[in-house]
């Protein structure tokens, strides 16, 4: 079996008297959708927040490429490999879609600093930018402003940005909120083939989506994980159906 691209080890999150997170342990290998899920307030986003950064574990690490990271900001783990998308908000809704990409791109090449002017005639940059829209199948709108492409034209510029960073793995919150069917099942199919790029830990409420994309799942009940598994295992698990599941598997 390979090394995980990204392992945290025993991470423990308090707030006051509620332990968020509590001891959890969790790998995403090369290749695969590693889907997290649990009930509200099972601690999800918690578990996220320590992973990407955002928040300091009370105790347990974070391993990105075999490298403790724990101590590294979301900047810095960004930089080392760590896509953490989607939170729309961080795209510039009035720039165009390739504007958005050259940010991620300029980014990617270390110097955020430089002037627009000259950034947006570097051909090396508007490679690298153009490469990642037309990946994601934005291409064809990269003079489009962004604030008119549809939700998921939006995801998937998420990706693009994250992709001029190269990234190693990604953390995905919930990709398909507000999608709607024919969305979910257009960014369903986004990600299966997107797994081939950096692997992908997923969390995620749309049950049907997490079904038809995890090679792994894990529950997370009450901050802890009561069980890994593949699709089949995770259906079948009795502690799993009487805890988070029950008739929708
Ligand atoms: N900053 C905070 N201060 C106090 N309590 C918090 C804080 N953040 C989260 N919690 C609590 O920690 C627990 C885990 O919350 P978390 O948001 O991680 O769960 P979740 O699984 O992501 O839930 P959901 O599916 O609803 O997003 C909840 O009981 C929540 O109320």
């Amino acid at each position: 079996m390979s090394e995980p691209i990204l392992a945290t080890h025993a991470l423990c999150k308090s707030f006051g008297a509620l332990t968020a997170t509590d001891d959890v342990s969790i790998d995403l290998r090369a290749g695969e959708i590693h889907a997290i899920i649990g009930p509200n307030g099972a601690g999800k986003s918690t578990l996220i927040a320590q992973i990407c950064g955002a928040l300091a574990p009370d105790a347990g690490t974070v391993e990105l490429l075999g490298r403790d990271v724990t101590g590294l900001s979301t900047q810095a783990r960004a930089q080392a490999g760590l896509a953490r998308t989607f939170q729309i908000s961080a795209l510039a809704m009035e720039d165009t879609v390739l504007d958005n990409a050259l940010l991620g791109a300029l980014g990617a090449a270390g110097n955020p600093w430089r002037l627009w002017g000259r950034v947006s005639r570097d051909a090396a940059l508007r490679d690298r930018a153009m490469a990642a829209l037309d990946r994601v199948g934005l291409a064809d709108h990269a003079g489009t402003r962004t604030a008119d492409l549809s939700h998921g034209q939006r995801r998937q510029l998420e990706v693009a940005v994250a992709l001029t960073l190269a990234p190693r793995a990604f953390v995905m919150d919930e990709p398909m909120a507000g999608l709607g069917a024919e969305g979910s099942r257009v960014m369903t199919g986004f990600l299966d083939g997107l797994r081939q790029e950096a692997p992908i830990l997923l969390v995620e409420h749309d049950m049907d989506a997490v079904f038809a994309l995890a090679d792994r799942i894990s529950v997370l009940v009450y901050g802890q994980v009561i069980a890994t598994g593949t699709v089949d295992e995770i259906r079948a698990d009795p502690a799993v159906r009487a805890a988070y599941l029950g008739e929708e598997a």
